[in-house]
């Protein structure tokens, strides 16, 4: 059992090491402009990733949002499940959060998308809704990357397609961009 868990550890610290802090601050930075021109910020994912989506956006929409003076606009597509039943029950799952950056996107809004496949149709489609429309992309991938990497305008690829350890890598980068602004390393 031991074994097991030092090599999961062992692993886990590699998955951290793979975060590319350049891209993290290019990501920091995408907020922080949004921020400046009070532009809509939308973070959505499936799974653990949606959990992740949620607590990314109540530590930017409260914590960061205090310690900037002005809030933040941001929410998550995975919150609400009438509109995610409806819209997958009546259109089609892969439609859940395409059809609802329709109803709520502009452009000049981010999206930012948690995945570790980086291929999950539902966030596939709304990435590509988002370039066509204007709404910049940021995703986070796992190791193989998928259709995410290839088509959205900021990545960040975690070196490992174990899910659990994706996962929490990327749970890391939201910390990283949250903890920017309410440690104030972002004026
Ligand atoms: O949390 C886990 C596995 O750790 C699962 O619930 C996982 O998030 C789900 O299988 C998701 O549907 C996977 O989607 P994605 O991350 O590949 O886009």
């Amino acid at each position: 059992m031991q074994h097991y868990l030092s090599a999961y550890l062992r692993q886990q610290k590699a998955a951290l090491d793979s975060i590319s802090v350049e891209q993290v601050e290019t990501i920091i930075r995408k907020f922080k402009k949004c921020w400046e021109e009070d532009r809509q910020v939308f973070v959505f994912g499936n799974g653990g990733s949606a959990s992740n989506a949620s607590h990314f956006v109540t530590d930017l929409g409260k914590s960061a949002s205090d310690r900037m003076g002005r809030r933040f606009r941001v929410s998550s597509l995975n919150e609400s499940i009438s509109w995610i039943t409806a819209l997958g029950n009546d259109y089609a799952y892969d439609e859940v959060y395409r059809m609802q950056l329709h109803n709520y996107a502009r452009p000049g809004d981010l999206v930012m998308m948690l995945s570790v496949s980086g291929s999950s149709p539902n966030l596939v489609k709304a990435a590509e809704w988002s370039r066509e429309n204007g709404v910049e992309t940021i995703a986070l991938v796992g190791g193989k990357g998928g259709t995410l990497a290839e088509i959205s305008d900021t990545v960040v690829r975690i070196a490992d397609t174990h899910y659990g350890r994706a996962e929490d890598a990327q749970m890391a980068i939201c910390h990283l961009i949250c903890y920017a602004f309410i440690e104030g390393e972002v004026g």
